[in-house]
């Protein structure tokens, strides 16, 4: 549906992508995740044709992205789109849908509570859960989402995804959270490349995770590195860090199998902290 090759795109001397291909296919829900910068919009900008890479090649459902998007069936919801003002977002909505052969609209109480409200005067939430109606409007089989939920509270955020659930979708977001609710892939970007792409199990063993620390007198570096979950270690003295992207587990069988484990203390890790160890530099 979506098949991006070897894209590369340098802002003067800003590279924001630098070699990226990225291949989505029919039912799958995939989060670009990223830092700032990372490239995300970037990315989504080319896949739909309002930027051209240097080099590399976009298809949206097998065609130039600009076709694809003429033809309807894709729906895109970007960051800041513009709205305009004086208009009835019941109206809006309608006449957006009504230019389509297969006109949709999103039943959302809080949006048909907007209906008879201009666009003027509505808050950042509320202009964005109208964007996504727009986006949602031709009954697209591709959604391309960027940063969808921002501003969004929580009752809207449920219906944006509920809508969703049937669909192929691309969405970027910031939290490794949103990815893990609702995309069965992730794309990991930073710095322009795709540092990781797969299941999502797999990327939050990877980036997410916690973190634990114990102390053991007598040290056992194999015991602990094949405990459950852990994918990293570091021993200083009489101390081990652990990574897991699996921590009940992990701190289960370490009850269980070192009876004299003590100061045992578990952190999140953020993923701005993974990124680093990831990409071994700041995002
Ligand atoms: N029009 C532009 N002119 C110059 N530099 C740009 C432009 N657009 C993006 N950049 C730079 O390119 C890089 C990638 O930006 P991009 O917006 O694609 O990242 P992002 O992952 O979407 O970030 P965010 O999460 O902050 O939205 C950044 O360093 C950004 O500053």
């Amino acid at each position: 549906m979506l098949e991006l090759t070897e894209l590369k795109k340098n802002y003067g001397e800003i590279t924001a992508l630098d070699g990226v291909s990225l291949r989505v296919r029919e039912g799958e829900k995939v989060a670009l995740l990223g830092p700032n910068g990372a490239g995300k919009t970037t990315l989504l900008s080319i896949a739909l044709g309002l930027l051209s890479p240097d080099s590399g090649t976009a298809r949206l459902l097998g065609r130039p992205p600009r076709e694809a998007l003429a033809a309807g069936r894709v729906g895109v919801l970007l960051q800041d789109a513009g709205l305009p003002d004086d208009v009835r977002v019941g109206d809006l909505v309608g006449a957006v849908a009504g230019m389509y052969p297969t006109p949709s609209i999103l039943a959302d109480p809080e949006l048909e509570a907007l209906a008879g409200r201009r666009v003027l005067g509505l808050s950042g939430g509320q202009r964005q859960l109208v964007r996504f109606a727009l986006a949602l409007a031709g009954d697209p089989r591709l959604l391309i989402l960027d940063e969808p939920t921002v501003g969004l509270d929580v009752d809207a955020r449920r219906a944006l995804w509920r809508q969703v659930s049937d669909r192929t979708v691309v969405f970027a977001t910031h939290y490794l959270a949103e990815a893990d609710d609702h995309a069965d892939r992730v794309v990991l970007l930073s710095g322009g490349r795709v540092v990781a792409d797969g299941p999502v199990e797999e990327i939050k063993a990877l980036v997410g995770g916690t973190e634990v620390r114990l102390t053991l007198d007598t040290m056992d570096e194999p015991g602990l590195r094949s405990l459950p979950g852990v994918h990293a270690i570091v021993i200083e003295g009489t101390t081990a860090t652990l990574r897991t992207g699996d921590s009940d587990a992990t701190l289960r069988a370490l009850f269980a199998g070192f009876g004299d484990v003590r100061n045992v203390r578990t952190s999140g890790v953020d993923l701005e902290s993974a990124f680093v160890s990831l990409t071994g530099k700041g995002a």
